[in-house]
């Protein structure tokens, strides 16, 4: 899949994948998650302390399949969660509760993420829709200045997926598990910079002429 997309492309696939295909928006998250975990441990990452940063969209909520997926493997994850709960997409909150079930640890310390031993970005995906300031730019900066290794999922947070710009401040991640497609935005020299080495997971979504052939 050679292919790259645009913000819009995304939401259009993903949302006829949901709605017209009939794929629910939990087992899409379920893949995306698996993908990212995959990539992770194929890399040679040092787990021996992962913080798992998620917003509250349903990139946060890929983000806290991902924690609930290495907790299982006995890995020590914890959450840094970001933005209003009372928001959260219902996969997102579905997947909060999941990962209340099974204990894993909330943190809204800051030395938190700078101390682990790595990162996974999942606090804006597609859906940034703005520039980044306050306590997400916090918790980015705070991603940046850790030594940790990163892993961005489908989008380096703060990175426009459509032009590479950086909406204020993102993340460089060492790499990117993007979902379905690679992002325009992900091919500028700023959207390389921050990505890292990118993967782009077969999650079940498809652009609409791509399976005319088996139907
Ligand atoms: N659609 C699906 O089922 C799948 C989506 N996948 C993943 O989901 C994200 C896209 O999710 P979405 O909920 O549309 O958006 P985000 O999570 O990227 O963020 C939206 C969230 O953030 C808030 N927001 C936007 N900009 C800002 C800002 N500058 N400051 C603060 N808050 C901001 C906004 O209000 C929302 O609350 C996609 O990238 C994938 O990772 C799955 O992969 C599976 C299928
Ligand atoms: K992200």
């Amino acid at each position: 899949m050679s292919k790259a997309i645009t913000i819009a492309e995304a939401q259009r696939y993903d949302a006829h994948t949901i709605n017209k295909v009939g794929i629910p928006a939990l087992v899409l998250m379920e893949r995306a998650a698996l993908a990212t975990f995959n990539n992770i441990l194929n890399d040679d990452f040092d787990l021996s302390q992962v913080i798992v940063v998620a917003g509250v969209g349903n990139n946060g909520g890929d983000g806290i399949a991902v924690a609930r997926l290495l907790k299982i493997r006995g890995i020590d994850v914890e959450l840094y969660i970001l933005g209003d709960l009372e928001k959260a997409t219902p996969q997102t909150d579905q997947q909060l509760k999941i990962a209340q079930y099974y204990g894993i640890p909330v943190t809204n310390d800051l030395n938190h993420i700078v101390a682990a031993s790595m990162i996974v970005d999942a606090i804006f995906g597609v859906g940034l829709s703005r520039e980044v300031t306050g306590n997400f730019a916090n918790a980015i900066n705070a991603i940046n200045a850790a030594d940790a290794k990163k892993v961005a999922i489908d989008v380096p947070s703060g990175i426009n997926a459509d032009t590479g710009d950086v909406m204020g401040v993102a993340v460089v991640a060492d790499s990117t598990t993007t979902m379905a497609y690679n992002k325009i935005g992900l091919l500028t020299a700023s959207g390389k910079h921050h990505a890292g080495t990118v993967h782009v997971a077969d999650i079940g979504i498809y652009a609409q002429d791509h399976l005319e052939h088996v139907r």
